[in-house]
């Protein structure tokens, strides 16, 4: 049986959205065209499936299960549920499967009263498949679960010797800078927050996690390229663009149907509606942000 990879996770990687038919059930076929999209197209490193951006808890474990496997190549696999029963039968599928990792949100109906709580949650799915590299993804704004990722990080290796790192897609930068100041050499802090993803970089981010890349990959590529070699005037021209996209779509109404369809007009892949509770974006909004998307940023 392999080993947890050593192969440490950097630079961009794209939450995917999960193509559907119109009639509302998954579509495969779309998945070959969508892989080559974001390695051509945006540089993007790895993928990220079936979370936040993916609808993972709109969609059943067999269809999660189903998009893993077509998915498979390079990627995380998102299997928090809000049974520890469905994320331990998503993790031992994803081990199965040969994925490069999984990640694990917190569960949010009834939710872990403290961050030994959650640990010991998060415990239960690694042991399942401890071959995998394990994440765990704090999204504080969409779960409800606010403590602060630094405590849940407290001594998990002890309880998780696969664990390696964060997906910390929350806006308290303090508490991301205590998570790097605290990992291990081989733990990956990967920020979510795309629109501020400068300051992470900043804190010591090694890399990022977020739906936005799915298309403009191409242009956080120079983001973060700039950051490196110091260039802080381009880094910040970049991540100002980027805000100037988002708070546009925020003034209009950003939820991840509208990011789905922008996601449809500039890639130009059949991805299909999202699944009720996510609404479909309404034309005229689709229209107006995909034109703010073309002003802002030319072909990579
Ligand atoms: C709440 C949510 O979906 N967050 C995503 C990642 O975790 C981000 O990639 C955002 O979609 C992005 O930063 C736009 O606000
Ligand atoms: C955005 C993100 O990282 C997710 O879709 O889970």
């Amino acid at each position: 049986m392999a080993s947890v990879a050593d192969k440490k996770l950097t630079g961009l990687v794209a939450a995917t959205f999960t193509p559907l038919t119109p009639q509302g059930e998954i579509n495969l076929s779309e998945i070959g065209p969508y892989i080559d999209y974001l390695t051509e197209k945006q540089g993007v490193n790895s993928i990220f499936v079936n979370g936040t951006t993916g609808e993972s808890m709109s969609l059943s474990v067999r269809e999660r299960k189903i998009l893993a496997e077509e998915w498979c190549q390079k990627v995380i696999v998102h299997v928090g549920c809000m049974s520890l029963k469905d994320s331990q039968e998503l993790a031992c599928h994803a081990e199965q499967i040969g994925a490069d990792g999984i990640a694990v949100i917190a569960p949010s109906f009834f939710k872990p009263s403290t961050a030994e709580v959650l640990r010991a949650f998060l415990q239960e799915v690694a042991t399942v498949a401890p071959t995998m590299p394990f994440y765990y993804y704090h999204i504080p704004a969409v779960t409800g679960v606010t403590g602060q990722s630094r405590d849940v990080l407290k001594d998990i290796e002890k309880l998780i010797p696969s664990f390696r790192g964060v997906k910390f897609s929350g806006s308290d930068l303090m508490d991301f800078g205590q998570c790097v100041s605290y990992s291990q050499p081989h733990w990956s802090l990967l920020y979510g927050v795309d629109e501020q993803m400068l300051a992470a970089l900043a804190l010591g981010a090694h890399g990022a996690v977020g739906s936005t890349y799915n298309y403009i990959g191409c242009h956080v590529n120079k983001l973060i390229s700039a950051f490196n070699n110091g260039d802080l005037v381009q880094a910040r021209k970049i991540q100002f663009r980027m805000q100037e996209l988002l708070s546009y779509a925020m003034k209009l109404g950003f939820n991840l149907g509208v990011n789905k369809q922008l996601m449809i007009d500039v890639s130009g892949l059949n991805l299909g509606p999202p699944r009720l509770p996510v609404m479909p974006c309404p034309l005229d909004r689709a229209q107006a942000i995909a034109q703010k998307y073309l002003s802002i940023f030319p072909a990579c």
